[in-house]
């Protein structure tokens, strides 16, 4: 069943429009990533779909979540919603922590607004939040404050923050870009486990079209803020319709035969 659906997505500044008719829906265990080139619309429209723009933009359309349209809706509304249906990991983890609050604090917040756990529970599940998350030392590590934790582990504080209340759709906006390879590479593995063991719906966010062909199932592909092409990853990455969907699937395998000269063109 659709969780999460916008319909006809328009987003304005100063009656400029940046994202233009914008139409998909996610459910449960879907695994949807939205590429595009830099300033296409994909950090708007996923703030949109939580209700996060900033002020003085303008929206029209729908945005419908379990039914109920929130397009417009009052904070309150979206409050409701946002960590306990769907959640959201941006590109740099800070964005999400509080500095001056310890991380199990922080990842105890939602379980408390949501579930209405008392503190020690809500702290306990942190602390087992954070071992699913592959922390070391997860009793130790709930006292830290974000500044005492690299910027690998910081990410998963917020992947534990944003699962923590079982949400049904996560959105992941660029969720590795500033990482350096290595760490990028096991945070996308541990995404991966944990939206196969959670059931969560992904919409995963990125101008990098191998990282997010190795994570989605169907593709959404944006430009200038309007979606220009959508359907399954194989049959874009083998039949791209759009001109521009072509010239991304062509620079990725440029960018591939560079990582692999060991590969013949024609073994691939
Ligand atoms: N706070 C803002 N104020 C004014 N314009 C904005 C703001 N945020 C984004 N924009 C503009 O809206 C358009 C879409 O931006 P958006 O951040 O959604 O792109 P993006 O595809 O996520 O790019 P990137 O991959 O660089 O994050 C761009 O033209 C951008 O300049």
């Amino acid at each position: 069943m659709t969780v999460l659906e916008t319909t006809g997505l328009t987003i304005t500044l100063d009656g400029q429009p940046l994202v233009r008719d914008v139409s998909f829906g996610l459910a449960a265990r879907d695994r949807v990533g939205l590429i595009g080139e830099s300033g296409s619309g994909k950090s708007l429209t996923a703030l949109a779909l939580l209700g996060l723009l900033p002020p003085g933009m303008r929206t029209s359309g729908r945005i419908l979540i379990d039914g109920e349209d929130h397009l417009g809706a009052p904070d309150r509304q979206w409050r409701r919603v946002r960590g306990r249906t769907v959640s959201i990991v941006f590109q740099e983890p800070l964005t999400a922590l509080d500095p001056l609050m310890p991380v199990g604090r922080q990842i105890a917040g939602p379980l408390r607004l949501h579930q209405g756990l008392n503190r020690s529970d809500a702290e306990r599940r942190a602390i087992e939040w954070c071992d699913r998350v592959h922390l070391p030392d997860p009793a130790r590590l709930v006292r830290a404050l974000p500044h005492e934790l690299s910027g690998g582990q910081r990410q998963r504080v917020a992947l534990a923050m944003a699962l923590a209340c079982r949400p049904r759709v996560l959105i992941a906006d660029e969720p590795t870009t500033a990482l350096d390879v290595t760490v990028q590479a096991q945070i996308l593995t541990l995404l991966d486990e944990l939206i196969e063991e959670t059931g969560v719906g992904l919409l995963f966010i990125s101008h990098d079209l191998p990282v997010v062909a190795g994570l989605a199932r169907q593709l959404l592909v944006m430009r200038t803020g309007r979606l220009v092409e959508s359907g399954p990853v194989d049959d874009v990455l083998r039949r791209p319709r759009s001109g521009y969907a072509r010239q991304l699937v062509a620079s990725a395998a440029r960018v591939t035969r560079l990582a692999r000269p060991d590969v013949r063109t024609e073994d691939r």
